[in-house]
């Protein structure tokens, strides 16, 4: 069995906006000034913003807090380089205070005026108005020059946030303007990542600004973007003394109607390794699993005994329900015994989708490790949450017991503990019917071989987008097993390096 790993202090982490300030005065606890953080965030803006571009006009709006004080300095920086730049700041100069007050007040040239006509002739526009203290939807004068920016067509750089972004959930509160690049600090924000947050950045930089790594000791941060860094170090690499039982056999409920979903699934397990996958055939189509399928070996049943039979094999220790299974009673009484064998249980689809009526009876019935595999339509058939993805994810995760991944292109897993992943690797492409089916397989098969249903969830979620980009346009989902060995062979080579 794979000890969980610890990854609180993980370059992945993720730091909501509060968590940021506490990381700020932290930092300034331990002796690591603010003025000297905002001096190293406006020089690595500075710094991105010259790699970047060449040199040309530059128009920085500043807002009334430490976000602008960012831009103060990133004004200093360009114009010492030689850029032409001009300053407008969202109120008065007498408004500030603090660091912002004291970087402003090194800026000796005139200010522009706080219109979109500051923004004539801008060959970039470095977005300094709100980063982490967004306190309200934008208005009035801030929201005027946001729109001004939407219209023009010229590239921004964003300073840590796109202005209007929630930094929290992904959401825009009021406008915000689609950056090219958004340069952050220390640590990126759920925000980042969750839509339509992810489209307004751009390119993400995170730049180092003294940050003690220590000051996450306190945060205990339970969020993370997803990343091999996360699981890497526990992955079910097929060992010399291993044999076929030892990585584990995946039991796959094959549908009746719909036969390719579950074959799909299954065939997706055997890649990711599992030593051993039956993909359980109802007797009526057994013909159609046993003609198609070579090294995934098919059992036929009858009726829900037959199904419990299958199961009494101890030897199955990972069972995959929903792709292809059809919804109604029967399902629902798949999947209770298959719950109530307490073994790691993956749930997917139409799993899900026959707890409409009553999902409670399927929370109860969870009892051992459990991984969930709504898409967004399924989620909402069995929770009623409010709230952005990741509040949503984690509340379902509580309620139910179970590993949640709410599919989508930021698909989230959280546990019922709390913690949470983003993951962000998932091409577009990966919409296309069955990938769902593939990703239960994916995660299947390394709940087989010992990993935990999060670290499964968080492994099978990178390698199925990894697998998607590494295949490219034109992809069908049965091409993702396919290219799944390329994957893993990339993933070893980056941890034999
Ligand atoms: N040591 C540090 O802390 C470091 C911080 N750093 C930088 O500081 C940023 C965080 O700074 P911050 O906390 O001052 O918040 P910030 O984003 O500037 O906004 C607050 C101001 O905006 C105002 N305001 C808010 N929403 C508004 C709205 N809709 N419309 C109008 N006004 C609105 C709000 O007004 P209030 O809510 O108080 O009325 C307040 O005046 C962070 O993102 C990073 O860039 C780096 O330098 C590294 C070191
Ligand atoms: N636009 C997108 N970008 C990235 N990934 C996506 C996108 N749309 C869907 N996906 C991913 O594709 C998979 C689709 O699964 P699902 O909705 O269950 O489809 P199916 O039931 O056809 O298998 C999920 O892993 C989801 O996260
Ligand atoms: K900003």
């Amino acid at each position: 069995m794979i000890t969980e790993l610890k990854f609180e202090h993980s370059e992945l982490s993720l730091l909501t906006p509060t968590q940021m300030g506490d990381a700020d005065r932290a930092a300034e606890a331990a002796g690591v000034s603010g003025a000297a953080m905002m001096e190293a965030a406006g020089g690595a803006v500075a710094v991105a913003v010259g790699e970047r571009w060449q040199m040309r006009p530059v128009t920085v709006l500043c807002g009334p807090g430490n976000n602008g004080g960012d831009g103060f300095v990133v004004a200093r920086h360009l114009s010492a380089a030689g850029w032409p730049v001009k300053v407008a700041l969202l109120g008065s100069r007498e408004k500030l205070s603090g660091d912002a007050a004291r970087v402003a007040s090194m800026w000796k040239d005139e200010l522009a005026p706080f219109t979109p006509d500051s923004l004539d002739g801008a060959g970039v526009i470095v977005d300094a108005l709100f980063g982490a203290g967004l306190s309200r939807a934008l208005d009035g004068q801030a929201a005027i020059l946001v729109e001004a920016m939407k219209s023009r067509r010229v590239p921004i750089c964003a300073v840590d946030v796109p202005s209007g972004l929630d930094g929290a959930s992904g959401r825009v509160r009021g406008a915000a303007a689609p950056a090219d690049l958004t340069v952050t600090f220390f640590r990126k924000k759920p925000g980042h990542l969750l839509y339509p947050g992810r489209a307004l950045c751009g390119d993400i930089l995170v730049a180092d600004i003294g940050t003690p790594v220590s000051v996450l000791d306190a945060i205990g941060p339970n969020t993370w973007e997803n990343g091999p860094g996360l699981w890497l170090g526990g992955y079910p690499w097929p060992e010399p003394e291993s044999y076929k039982y030892k990585r584990g056999e995946v039991l796959v409920l094959g549908g009746e109607a719909i036969t390719g979903a579950s074959r799909m699934t299954a065939l997706a397990a055997s890649r990711a390794g599992a030593g051993m996958v039956t993909l359980a055939a109802p007797k009526a189509v057994w013909s159609i699993y046993a003609t198609a399928l070579t090294n995934v070996m098919v059992d036929s049943f009858e009726g829900v005994s037959g199904w419990q039979a299958l199961l009494a094999d101890k030897r199955r220790t990972v069972i995959a329900i929903g792709p292809g299974a059809g919804v109604g009673t029967l399902t629902r009484r798949y999947v209770a015994a298959a719950l109530a064998m307490k073994r790691a249980t993956v749930l997917d689809a139409d799993a899900l989708t026959s707890f409409a009526e009553a999902p409670e009876d399927l929370f109860r019935a969870i009892d051992g490790p459990c991984v969930m595999t709504p898409h967004d339509g399924e989620f909402m058939r069995l929770f009623h949450f409010e709230g952005d993805k990741l509040e949503r994810a984690r509340a379902a995760a509580r309620q139910s017991g179970a590993i949640v991944l709410l599919k989508g292109s930021d698909t989230v897993i959280a546990a019922p503990d709390g913690r949470a992943i983003i993951n962000s690797n998932a091409p577009p492409q990966l919409a296309t019917g069955g990938s769902g089916d593939v990703l239960t397989g994916f995660i299947s098969g390394l709940l087989a071989q010992g990993m935990t249903g999060f670290e499964a969830a968080a492994a099978g979620a990178w390698i199925h987008g990894a697998a998607a980009a590494e295949f490219g346009l034109g992809l069908v989902a049965e091409d993702l097993q396919g290219v799944l060995p390329r994957v893993l062979q990339k993933l070893r080579a980056q941890l034999d390096a």
